[in-house]
This record gives structure tokens, C-alpha cells and sequence, in this order.
């Protein structure tokens, strides 16, 4: 079974495999969708239950930008009932943070997001960060020009740039555990899609085959239970 001090700090979840999930059963993409955010619900529960400190969700990738602009605008409906919806927030004591360039979202969007961020900041329950319109490259370089910047500025010196001022300027400095302990993607794709790239630079990958829509809490504990014997080295012995 699981042990609880095996827990990883930090899960991270590519949830792929809505459409063809909508496919299989003869539904509407939009169905797949809606089906992929009450199972990430599911997910949040659990990894709460777990004691897990950090749950960063792929919701939207800057690469999604492509896709019918129907689609799109469902998926940004979708998110916006997501964040502003009250239902069982406070029995869970989540906290909730947005990664991603909020710029480009619709305003309405944006205020529900930095809303539901401000109301839950101080929540000690399990911290749900989720990568809305998030590119790990964008995320990279927003980092160095902020750091260049204070170069420019006198505020830092060259010699003094090291990991950790880096990565108090990626957009998952917030969390108390930045760096994914595990990163688990659905659907059998076999790739990082431009995901946390500085963060995942150690993190054990499991790759399910279910569709997300159709993961279960077994399926969830399978990931669990193939992370837990494995020997982190982080490049060493
Ligand atoms: C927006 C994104 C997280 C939805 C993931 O599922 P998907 O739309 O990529 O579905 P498919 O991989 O089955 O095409
Ligand atoms: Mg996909």
C-alpha cells in the first residue's frame, strides 16, 4: 500500500485526452472538457486527502491558442465557472494559484482568477496551481528579463545570479514546493509539451494510458505506488 512519508511534496498532472475521450463515447468536445474538470475536482480531493502539499494542473497551454475558436471559448467559459464557483471551497481549505500570462485572458477571466488567489492565499490546505495559458519557455525568459533588468538597474550584480534568485523569479516561486516531485500525463502522449521545463528538471514522469476523463483513484494510487520505491539520485550516485 501507500506510505505517507513516501507522499511526493509536489505532483504536477498533464490532463490530455479530452477530445478523444468525447470521441469514444460519441459526445461533444465540450462534453470532454466538462468532463475533464469535475475529474479534476476528483483529483484535487484526493491529493488533498493525501496530504500533498502542491497539485499544478495543465488546464491550457499557450499552444492550445490554435484550436477552433469555439473550443476555445467554451474553455475559457469552462475555467471561468471553475474559478468562481463557491462549491465545496471551504471544507477543503485549498489554496488556489494561476500560472500563466493572464494578459490575454478576458477581463471578467482575469478578475475571477486574481479574486480566488487573493481569497485563498492564506489557506493551509493542499495548494492548487493551475497553468492557464502557461508555456514553460515563456516562463524562462520572462525570469531572465526580469533578472536582467535588475542587472540593468544596479539592484543585482552578475557574480551574485545563482539557482534560487532564478527561481524566485519563475512564476512557481510561490509555492511552498516549486519543483514537481512527480509529473503524471494521461492519454499515453509521452511528452512534456512545453510544461514546467526549469521546474521538472528532477521529477520522476509516469505516463497512465487512461484518457484523463476516465482516471480513477486507483489509477491515481498506480502513479503513486510506481513513484514511491523509486531511488531519487538527482544525477548523483
Ligand atoms: C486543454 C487541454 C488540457 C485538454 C486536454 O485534452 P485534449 O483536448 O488535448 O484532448 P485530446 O488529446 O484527446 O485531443
Ligand atoms: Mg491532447
Amino acid at each position: 500500500g501507500l506510505k505517507l512519508e513516501l507522499m511526493p511534496k509536489h505532483v504536477a498532472v498533464i490532463m490530455d485526452g479530452h477530445r478523444r475521450w468525447a470521441r469514444q463515447k460519441g459526445l461533444s468536445v465540450e462534453q470532454g472538457h466538462r468532463a475533464g474538470g469535475e475529474k479534476m475536482k476528483v483529483l484535487t480531493r484526493l491529493c488533498n486527502q493525501w496530504r500533498i502539499k502542491v497539485l499544478t494542473l495543465f488546464a491550457f497551454s499557450t499552444e492550445n491558442w490554435t484550436r477552433p475558436k469555439e473550443e476555445v471559448d467554451f474553455l475559457m467559459e469552462l475555467f471561468l465557472d471553475l474559478a468562481s464557483s463557491q462549491e465545496n471551497l471551504d471544507e477543503d481549505n485549498l489554496r488556489f494559484s494561476f500560472i500563466g500570462d493572464k494578459s490575454i485572458l478576458s477581463k471578467s477571466l482575469r478578475e475571477a482568477l486574481i479574486l480566488r488567489e487573493e481569497t485563498t492565499k492564506s489557506n493551509s490546505g493542499l495548494h492548487v496551481m493551475v497553468a492557464l495559458n502557461y508555456s514553460g519557455r515563456q516562463d524562462i525568459l520572462q525570469a531572465t528579463k526580469s533578472i536582467a533588468s535588475k542587472v540593468n538597474n544596479g539592484h543585482l550584480a552578475v557574480k551574485d545570479i545563482d539557482s534560487n534568485i532564478f527561481e524566485q523569479e519563475l512564476e512557481t516561486h510561490r509555492a511552498e514546493f516549486p519543483e514537481p516531485d512527480l509529473l503524471i500525463r494521461t492519454s499515453g502522449e509521452q511528452r512534456i509539451s512545453n510544461f514546467m521545463l526549469w521546474q521538472l528538471a528532477y521529477t520522476e514522469l509516469y505516463f497512465a494510458k487512461k484518457l484523463f476523463p476516465d482516471m480513477e483513484q486507483e489509477d491515481f494510487i498506480d502513479a503513486l505506488k510506481s513513484f514511491q520505491p523509486r531511488e531519487r539520485r538527482y544525477g548523483g550516485s
